[in-house]
């Protein structure tokens, strides 16, 4: 293996059976292999889960050695407006198989970004071609793809993956790349990842560069994210009416994690469920931060929008204390 590969690569399941966390999928997927017959699928659900994954090793168990001729794969970066779906997709899908097989697969990742005329493109080849082509397509909401698509496509939802399954993997590639990891830095490659594999596994390489001893503290710096106990801070002074030192404090940690307004508020809010105060109070402020983050995203300047927010938490906390 070359030392600089990348990790999501290396460690990608190649078997059905290594895909964690989506077992009802693969035991679906493993009774097409079986009867070698499948319908037109639609694989929905969130980044880094194992839609693409679950595609490539289903092509594998399907066709052996011959999987890569029997496959043709188009990622969202590459150009797939109408021309292309009309002349690559409609070219391969229209040829008989390679070997023994009775259909050849069309994979198509982030399906929900193609307009809609690529995609009554595609609707229209995948119908003239569906006896010897089977399409497969990803994305992260199903209600993005045209209806037509969706009715003649079985969808599969791939889960979050739970902490359980992300810190199984994390740990195995640990031991493998020779690392120590700790289970505080795994909690904190979840809190960061939110269940995202490919941003787990990539936070994970990224911290191995500086390190074989992979702490909290080395996680949340290569992953450029405040850690969580800082954000308490900033909520703790705001509540106690300290408004000035949250201000600079917020303001500290911008600067030293190059983070966006938008990034802080994502941040913050999720902190404001571990506060110790009453639940009311939680959820005006979490009300509040979503305001925040609205008007943030329409353009308004961040310092202003989030010393508004620091100045809503502190009222709170000031209205408690009467
Ligand atoms: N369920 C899983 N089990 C094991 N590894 C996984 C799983 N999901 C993701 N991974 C790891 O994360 C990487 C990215 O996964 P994959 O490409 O399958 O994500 P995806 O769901 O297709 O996401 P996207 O919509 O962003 O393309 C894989 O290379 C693999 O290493």
């Amino acid at each position: 293996m070359p030392e600089n590969e990348i990790w999501t690569e290396k460690y990608r399941p190649k078997r059905l059976d290594d895909i964690k966390g989506q077992d009802e999928i693969v035991k679906r997927l493993k009774a097409f292999v079986e009867n070698k017959n499948m319908p037109h699928l639609l694989f929905a659900g969130p980044a880094g889960v194992g839609k693409t994954t679950a595609a490539l090793a289903l092509a594998r168990e399907l066709y052996g050695d011959k999987w890569e001729q029997n496959v043709l794969q188009l990622n969202a970066s590459d150009d797939r407006g109408i021309d292309v779906i009309r002349e690559k997709v409609k070219e391969f899908a229209r040829t008989k198989p390679i070997g023994d097989f009775p259909f050849k697969i069309v994979f198509l990742d982030e399906a929900d970004a193609m307009t809609r005329d690529a995609q009554q493109a595609l609707r229209r080849i995948m119908e003239e071609y569906s006896s010897i082509t089977r399409f497969i397509l990803a994305c992260n909401y199903s209600s993005k793809i045209i209806e037509p698509i969706q009715s003649r496509t079985v969808i599969f939802r791939f889960k979050q993956l739970d902490k359980k399954d992300v810190f199984d993997l994390l740990r195995s590639i640990a031991e493998k790349e020779n690392l120590n990891i700790s289970d505080d830095a795994l909690e904190a490659i979840y809190y960061i990842s939110e269940g995202d594999m490919r941003k787990s596994i990539n936070m994970l390489q990224a911290a191995a560069l500086y390190s074989k001893d992979i702490t909290p503290e080395l996680i949340y710096e290569v992953a450029s994210v405040a850690k969580p106990q800082e954000l308490q801070e900033v909520l703790k002074l705001a509540y106690e009416g300290k408004f000035v030192e949250a201000r600079e404090k917020l303001i500290d940690l911008m600067i030293k994690y190059g983070l966006a307004g938008e990034d802080i508020i994502k941040y913050l809010s999720k902190e404001v469920y571990s506060m110790n105060i009453p639940e009311k109070e939680k959820l005006d402020i979490i009300y509040y931060a979503g305001e925040v983050e609205y008007r943030l995203l329409e353009g308004s300047d961040p310092i202003i929008q989030l010393g508004a927010l620091l100045a809503y938490i502190g009222l709170r906390g000031l209205q408690s204390r009467k």
